[in-house]
């Protein structure tokens, strides 16, 4: 199989698109690529809506990873770009870190201003550590009034400034992913502007590269002839073809060597955190790992299903419960790319009310590969109510 090879040229930063319902995120999306691609086609290539909005899980000839990920170049950065299917997966993904970014694009339509799930979306960012925001004011072809265009843009640094934003500095850039994408002068300009926004206002982040290594699993595929390949984020740490590693997590752990690397298709010698990655596993039959296991160093890491954590309890207005919860309740832990029911155990305290903040230990019904100072979130009826942190592991 004749790959081509993976230039680490530029620095690689993630990013990604939120916003409310239809503003106009995967638009934008293909908007960029085509914008990009018309500028400098020898390093990038269009993504249409479609195959942005239709996401294959895999794809069969060679290692394909999640294709939910857009990659692109600027003059100065290589990026991928994630531009989540709805809603639901947006939160799901956020919380589990599953979608790790460096900066996120809030995609806000003129004609609505900021709606329900902006300010959602917002929190979230805020809840899970996403570092900077760059507004894209969309569909400012749709307002005639100028006027209107700067409440619009006054209300959403309100909003981010709730959030604890810098809602002044915060770049705000008037585009029309829609006219972009067909092609007027106009409108690429205004994409070219949100794109150097993006470039200059989110810092490339240090990585944890001299870390032990850790890859959660977000997808397990068979490349007939070759073996079983996992693919995922790199959380921390760098790997090289011909590493040891263990797989972690919902069963005996797995010890095996990775005897091969991609991303975006293309074969890499070292691959490091932040870069999306497709390992190949030696050895290792499909049904022997799963989505939620992690792939890491060998002995850097342990699974655990008794845990000590700090918990925040979210409240009505952040999304979070009405009433408070006691000591039988049991809801579901989301923990990087996987989700499993628990257990807690309050000790002294009777019971915990929205917007407080306790100590307790949770008892997982499987065991996962944990740290401490993991996040994850807790959710119940397909709602966030509560962050958490591991504070200790105990078995
Ligand atoms: N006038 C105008 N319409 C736009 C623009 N961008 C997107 N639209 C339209 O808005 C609608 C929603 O666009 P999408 O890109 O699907 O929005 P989305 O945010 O990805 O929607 P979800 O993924 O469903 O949350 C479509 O009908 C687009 O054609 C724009 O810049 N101007
Ligand atoms: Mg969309």
């Amino acid at each position: 199989m004749a790959k081509s090879q993976f230039v680490r040229a530029k620095p690689h930063l993630n990013i990604g698109t939120m916003g409310h319902v239809d503003h106009g995120k995967t638009t934008l999306t293909a908007a960029i690529t085509k914008v990009l691609a018309d500028r400098d086609p020898t390093v990038n290539r269009i993504v249409s809506f479609d195959g942005i909005d239709r996401a294959p899980e895999e794809v069969s000839r060679g290692i394909t990873i999640n294709i939910a990920h857009v990659e692109y170049e600027t003059a100065t950065r290589h990026y991928a770009h994630v531009d989540m299917p709805g809603h639901a997966d947006f939160v799901k993904n956020m919380i589990t870190g599953a979608a790790k970014v460096d900066g996120a694009i809030l995609v806000v339509s003129a004609l609505d201003g900021a709606m329900p799930q902006t300010r959602e979306h917002v929190l979230l960012a805020r809840r899970v550590g996403v570092p900077y925001l760059v507004v894209a004011m969309n569909k400012a072809d749709a307002v005639e009034d100028p006027e209107l265009l700067d409440l619009v843009e006054l209300e959403i640094r309100e909003l981010v400034s709730e959030y604890g934003f810098p809602g002044q500095e915060v770049p705000v850039v008037r585009v029309s992913a829609l006219r972009a994408l067909e092609g007027d002068p106009r409108w690429v300009s205004s994409v070219v502007e949100l794109l150097d926004a993006v470039d200059r206002y989110v810092p490339v982040p240090a990585r944890e590269l001299g870390e032990p290594f850790l890859m959660p699993i977000e997808n397990v595929l068979t490349i007939s002839g070759r073996g079983t390949v996992v693919t995922g984020a790199i959380e921390r740490g760098t790997l090289r073809v011909g590493d040891p590693v263990e797989v972690v997590g919902l069963g005996p752990t797995l010890s095996t060597v990775a005897t091969g690397l991609e991303t975006f298709g293309k074969s890499l010698a070292t691959a490091e955190a932040g870069d999306n990655a497709a390992v190949l596993l030696r050895g290792v039959k499909r049904e022997q790992v799963q989505r939620g296991q992690v792939v890491a160093l060998p002995g850097s890491v342990t699974p655990h299903q008794r845990i000590r954590a700090r918990l925040y309890a979210l409240t009505s207005a952040e999304g979070g419960r009405h009433t408070p919860f006691f000591a039988n309740y049991r809801p579901q832990f989301y923990v990087r790319t996987t989700d499993v029911v628990g257990s807690v155990d309050l000790g002294d305290v009777t019971m915990v009310l929205p917007g407080d903040t306790v100590d307790l230990t949770v008892e997982l019904g499987k065991p996962i590969a944990m740290d401490v100072g993991l996040g994850f979130a807790v959710r119940e009826g397909g709602r966030t109510v509560a962050a958490g942190t591991v504070t200790e592991l105990l078995d």
